[in-house]
């Protein structure tokens, strides 16, 4: 049976895929067989294959098993809002059945973990009142929390770790991340955020701006994952 964690970010933007293809590559590198679920995209290329999405196409890439594009991106919109708005500019509804079906399929591949990533923050809404951690609680998934490190991540990461605990789930660990160049007193930042976050620290990723996911799961310590 596949172990299932949710990765979720303070933010969009703030690196959830870059560190989601890190982790699958040190678990990868553990000898564990892992895939990727991208259960709903905003901001997807029209290909002669449909709307393929970026975060889905990373997924797919490090994921141990080949995989269909549709099994790892079930629900797919083209422009980068939203995703609720984008539904019902398409007259769609986002179906949570959908998401879940995807989930229950992918489980049956035989991967030893499934590693979810959500879409902008943990409050994403999906419409009708619903959020896609309502999905996550359901399913009782462990949290990686990705810290995206700037000014202002104190307060939005604080917020994150207590609504995940709030809605019963584990903070399996989390990650400081700089998508971007060094904020000031980085370190000053992660010590406040090791001590408020009662989670592991899977450890801090530069800004590497070549790196592929190999040389950046050398940053991150999963141990704690297993
Ligand atoms: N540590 C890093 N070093 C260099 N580039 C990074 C790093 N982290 C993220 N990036 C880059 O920053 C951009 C945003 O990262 P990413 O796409 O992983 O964010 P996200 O949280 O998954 O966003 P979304 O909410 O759209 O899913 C990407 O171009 C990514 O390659
Ligand atoms: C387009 C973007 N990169 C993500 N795919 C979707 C982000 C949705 C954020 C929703 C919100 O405002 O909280
Ligand atoms: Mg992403």
């Amino acid at each position: 049976m596949s172990q299932a964690f949710f990765v979720t970010g303070t933010d969009t933007e703030v690196g959830k895929t870059f560190i989601t293809c890190a982790l699958m590559q040190s678990l990868r590198d553990m000898k564990k067989t892992v895939i990727g679920y991208k259960p709903i995209a905003a901001g997807a290329e029209l290909s002669h294959h449909g709307l393929l999405n970026e975060d889905a196409l990373l997924l797919q890439q490090h994921g141990s098993f080949d995989l269909p594009y549709e099994a790892i991106n079930p629900i797919v919109f083209a422009p980068p809002i939203a995703p609720h708005i984008a539904a019902q500019q398409a007259g769609q509804v986002i179906s949570m059945a959908r998401v879940d079906a995807g989930f229950q399929q992918l489980k049956t591949q035989g991967a030893d973990i499934v590693l979810v990533e959500g879409a902008g923050g943990w409050r994403l809404p999906l419409g009708d009142g619903q959020y896609l951690s309502d999905w996550v609680a359901d399913k009782q998934l462990p949290v990686i929390l990705v810290v995206g490190m700037k000014l202002g991540c104190l307060n939005h990461a604080i917020l994150t770790a207590e609504s995940i605990i709030a809605c019963g789930l584990k903070i399996a660990g989390w990650v400081a991340n700089s998508p971007a160049s060094e904020q000031a007193y980085l370190t000053a930042n992660i010590d406040y955020l090791r001590q408020h976050i009662d989670a592991p620290y899977f450890g801090h990723m530069p800004f590497m701006p070549q790196a592929d996911a190999l040389e950046a799961a050398q940053c991150l310590d999963v141990a704690a994952m297993l």
